[in-house]
C-alpha cells in the first residue's frame, strides 16, 4: 500500500508542478516546496513519497490527516454561517447546479462522500421526494377512472415518499457529523438517510454498492487524493456515476485578481470576526490555491479509471463540477 500511495503522490505532483510554481507568487506563501524542477530533483525520493500539502504548508502525509481534522472540529459549529458570509449563498447555487446535474431518480443510492453538515443530502432527499412526487402525480392523470378513495390512500398511505431512494452521508469528523444530525431533525429528514463516520480513502463499504458518489469542497482536504478516487470508483456500481464539486482554477485575470484579494484579504478576516478562527480560514484558501485545475483533475479521475470524465466550470471557475462513469 505504501508503495503505491507514493507513485500516486509522485505522478500527482508531476501534474501540479505549474499550478505549485503559480502559488509561489501568491501573497502569503511561506512554503519550503522546491522552485523548480531542479529543486524537485535533488529531493530524495523517499522525502518525495511522505511529504504533502496543508495549505501552502509542506507537512508529511502523516501528519495532515490531524491537521484538516483539527481545522473542521474547529469550524463545525459556524461552517454554515461562514459559508453563507463568505460566498453571499452563492455556494447554495452550486449545491443546488450538483444536484441537477446528478438528477436522481427513485431509487437512486446516494455515497456523499466528505458530507460534513448534510448539504448535499438534504438536497438530494428534497429532490428526489419531489421527482417521486411527479411521477405519482402523473401515473394517477394517466390512469381512467380512479376514485377518490384511491387518489387519497395513494397520497397519504405512501409507504416511501422516496421511492426507495437513500442517501448515506460519510465524513472523517465527529463534530462536523454531529451538526449534520442536528440540522437533519431541525429539517425534519429522518428517512433515506444514514450518517457513517469514515475515511474518503478507506471507504467502510463493499465493492460495486451505490449509483452515485458525490463529493463536495471535501476532496481537497484528503492526503490522497488518488486513494479517495480509486475508493469512488471501487464503491460504485458498474454505471455508477462520479460527481465532485470542487474549487478550481479562475481563468479571467481581472477576476482571478479581484477573486485572490478578496480571498487573502477578506476571507481570513472574516474567519477570525465570526468564527474566531483565522487559521483554518487562512487554509481554506491556501489550499484552493493548491488544487489541480480542471484539466489536471480531470485527468486524475481518468487515472483512477473513470470514463466519460467531463467538467464545467461555475462562476468564471471559481469552482468546477467534475463527472466520470464507472463502466
Ligand atoms: C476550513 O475550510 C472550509 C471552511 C468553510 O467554512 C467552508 C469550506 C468550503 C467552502 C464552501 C462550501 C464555499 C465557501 C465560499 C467561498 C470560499 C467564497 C467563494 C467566493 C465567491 C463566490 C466570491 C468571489 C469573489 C470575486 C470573484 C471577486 C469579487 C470580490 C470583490 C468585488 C471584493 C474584492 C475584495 C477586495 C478588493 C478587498 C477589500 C474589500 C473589502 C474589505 C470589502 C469586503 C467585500 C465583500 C465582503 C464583498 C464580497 C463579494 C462577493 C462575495 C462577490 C460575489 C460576486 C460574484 C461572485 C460575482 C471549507 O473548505
Ligand atoms: C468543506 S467541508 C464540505 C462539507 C460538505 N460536503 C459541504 O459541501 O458543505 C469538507 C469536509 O471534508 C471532510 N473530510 C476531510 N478529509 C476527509 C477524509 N479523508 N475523509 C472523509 N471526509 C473528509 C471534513 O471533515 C469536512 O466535513
Amino acid at each position: 500500500m505504501a508503495t503505491h500511495r507514493s507513485c500516486a503522490l509522485w505522478s500527482c505532483c508531476g501534474r501540479r508542478w505549474s499550478r505549485v510554481m503559480r502559488c509561489c507568487r501568491l501573497p502569503g506563501f511561506r512554503s519550503s516546496w522546491p522552485r523548480g524542477p531542479l529543486g524537485a530533483r535533488h529531493l530524495s525520493q523517499e522525502k518525495q513519497a511522505t511529504e504533502t500539502h496543508f495549505g501552502f504548508e509542506t507537512v508529511s502525509d502523516k501528519e495532515k490527516g490531524g491537521k484538516v481534522y483539527h481545522v473542521f472540529e474547529s469550524v463545525a459549529k459556524k461552517y454554515d454561517v461562514m459559508n453563507d458570509m463568505m460566498s453571499l449563498g452563492i455556494h447554495r447555487i452550486w449545491k443546488d447546479l450538483l444536484l441537477w446535474k446528478m438528477h436522481p431518480f427513485p431509487g437512486t443510492q446516494l455515497l456523499d462522500v466528505a458530507g460534513g453538515t448534510g448539504d448535499i443530502a438534504f438536497r438530494f432527499l428534497n429532490y428526489v421526494r419531489a421527482q417521486h412526487k411527479r411521477k405519482q402525480k402523473k401515473q394517477l392523470r394517466a390512469q381512467q377512472n380512479v376514485s377518490w378513495e384511491e387518489i387519497a390512500k395513494k397520497y397519504h398511505n405512501e409507504e416511501d415518499p422516496l421511492g426507495g431512494s437513500r442517501v448515506v452521508v460519510c465524513d472523517i469528523n465527529k463534530e462536523m457529523l454531529k451538526i449534520g444530525k442536528q440540522k437533519a431533525r431541525a429539517q425534519g429528514h429522518k428517512a433515506g438517510l444514514a450518517w457513517v463516520l469514515g475515511d474518503a480513502e478507506e471507504l467502510p463499504f463493499d465493492d460495486d454498492k451505490f449509483d452515485v458518489y458525490s463529493i463536495a469542497f471535501g476532496i481537497r482536504n484528503v492526503t490522497h487524493i488518488d486513494q479517495a478516487l480509486q475508493e469512488a470508483h471501487r464503491v460504485l456500481k458498474p454505471g455508477g456515476r462520479f460527481l465532485c464539486l470542487e474549487f478550481s482554477q479562475v481563468n479571467n485575470p481581472l477576476i482571478s485578481r479581484l477573486y485572490d484579494l478578496y480571498s487573502f484579504q477578506v476571507i481570513p478576516v472574516l474567519g477570525e470576526v465570526i468564527a474566531g478562527d483565522w487559521k483554518s480560514y487562512q487554509y481554506l484558501v491556501e489550499s484552493i490555491r493548491q488544487f489541480p485545475s480542471q484539466e489536471e483533475f480531470k485527468e486524475m479521475i481518468e487515472d483512477a479509471g473513470f470514463e466519460k470524465v467531463t467538467y464545467e466550470s461555475l462562476t468564471s471557475g471559481i469552482v468546477a463540477i467534475h463527472s466520470g462513469f464507472k463502466l
